[in-house]
């Protein structure tokens, strides 16, 4: 039987039909392309079955078989082993060429690799695309080549970059749908890939507070940020677009985009931050690990209420403001003598913004571990922090219902932490 020739686009962190550059050459490529998702079990096995960022997978996927089905095509999903759904997909198809936008995260790229391989061995050229930065991997480096492990020399340089190319190209692919492979294959339920639906959502992103974004941005009570962090990390929303439109509003809104490729840069360069200091004079930090603290921490039970409302905030919806963000984990790492890693795991189980690089680098920020941290001396004090940045108690209430009724004793007094973490940094800081 003679198989179709096709070439597949595989969606992976870039939800979108617009401004997709894989997409885009797909598109381009003279055969017709199918529409390519894998529900990949190494990563579902490990979340819980109400894992909420697999519910926005499957609801961003649905709205683009939609878009799919108006042009009669259709997304394939598929779940399973990648490499066993690659290899049932090459006995299934001639298959021309496959076209996928990178990812730079550890487990991704040897899974890549390995496909790639795959691939190469059944004579399929494998097409991969920069999509998720406007710089990758080793584009942004000093004049000896080296990576910036220092944030403004890297911002300034990312500029000066993106400065001479005046703004990037958006890749427009509502022109080229006539190349979709005319389907109308099956879309599973979220039951049938094994999940259940989470009352737990992601939110539209939205740029309205943007113009004031430097004045508000610190008020975790106010709605000045974007919430663009989960559209970012699944790719419903393209990089490209935000940085364009960021770099003619707001300096500093583009600064925070800029840390986001930062933290990229220095988890590709460097992989052993992932689970180590990146700073590894840190090493010998005899942290307390305490479980129960760790415990009350998790549920906003310290009796600090801008920490307590911040972990309720977080176990509730699956985002937490980033300056509150800051606080509980200096409050972790500092206060608790609990190890980063213990926090980062947490986060990592509840932010459906969780993003390696951004989740790994903030954390070791706070721990004073990180490549450009926050100093180990510096401990933020939670009432101080409140008393500034939610000083009529909003926030605060919002999260914590009881608080009116008077809240508990901290678990830790402040000035007695604070010592007890500078001097513990100070013993095992190794000279
Ligand atoms: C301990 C800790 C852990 C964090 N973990 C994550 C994470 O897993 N995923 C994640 O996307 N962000 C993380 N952040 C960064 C930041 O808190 C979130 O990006 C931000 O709160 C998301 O809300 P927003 O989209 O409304 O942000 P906005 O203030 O509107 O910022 C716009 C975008 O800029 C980027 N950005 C902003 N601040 C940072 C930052 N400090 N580092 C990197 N990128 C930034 C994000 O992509 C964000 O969506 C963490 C911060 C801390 C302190």
């Amino acid at each position: 039987m003679n198989k179709i020739a096709v070439s597949f686009f595989w969606f992976r962190r870039d939800l979108r039909l617009e401004d997709n550059i894989g997409l885009f050459y797909a598109l381009e490529s003279k055969y017709p392309v199918i529409p390519l998702f894998v529900f990949d079990d190494s990563i579902l096995d490990s979340l819980p079955k109400n894992d909420a960022r697999v519910g926005f997978i499957h609801e961003s996927l649905a709205g683009i078989n939609q878009e799919l089905k108006a042009i009669g095509s259709s997304f394939l999903i598929k779940k399973g082993a990648t490499a066993a759904v690659w290899n049932s997909l090459i006995q299934e198809y001639n298959i021309q060429g496959v076209f996928f936008n990178k990812d730079y995260e550890p487990y991704a790229m040897k899974r890549d690799q390995e496909i790639c391989e795959l691939l190469v061995n059944e004579n399929i050229v494998p097409f991969s695309y920069k999509d998720q930065v406007i710089f990758e991997e080793k584009e942004i480096t000093k004049a000896d080549g080296l990576p910036y492990t220092i944030y403004t020399p890297f911002k300034n340089k990312w500029l000066e970059k993106y400065n001479s190319v005046g703004t990037v190209r958006e890749y427009l692919t509502a022109d080229k749908f006539s190349s979709f492979y005319k389907s109308a294959f099956a879309f599973p339920s979220l039951n049938e890939i094994g999940f259940v639906e989470n009352s737990i959502k992601v939110k539209p992103y939205t740029l309205d507070s943007i113009s004031k974004y430097q004045e508000i941005r610190d008020f975790p009570a106010v709605d000045g940020t974007s919430y663009l962090s989960p559209h970012l990390r699944f790719g419903t929303i393209s990089v490209r677009k935000m940085v364009n439109w960021a770099a003619k509003t707001n300096a500093v809104f583009l600064s925070e985009l800029i840390w986001r490729e930062f933290f990229m840069q220095i988890l590709f360069n460097f992989p052993r931050e992932l689970t180590h200091n990146f700073k590894s004079a840190y090493d010998g930090i005899k942290w307390r690990n305490n479980e129960e603290d760790f415990k009350r921490w998790c549920s906003g039970t310290t009796g600090y209420p801008m920490v307590d409302a911040g972990m309720r905030q977080l176990n509730e919806t699956g985002y937490m403001h980033n300056r509150v963000r800051m606080v509980v984990a200096s409050f972790l790492c500092k206060h608790l003598l609990i190890q980063w890693q213990w926090g980062e795991a947490y986060f990592a189980e509840k932010l459906l913004d969780y993003e390696m690089a951004s989740n790994v680098g903030n954390w070791q920020w706070a721990a004073g571990t990180g490549c450009d941290a926050a100093p180990y001396f510096r401990v933020f004090n939670p009432e101080i922090q409140l008393k500034k940045f939610d000083e009529k108690g909003i926030y605060i209430r919002k999260w914590i219902p009881e608080f009116n009724l008077g809240y508990g004793q901290p678990m830790v007094e402040h000035a007695f932490a604070r010592d007890r973490a500078i001097a513990t940094y100070k013993a095992g800081i190794l000279k």
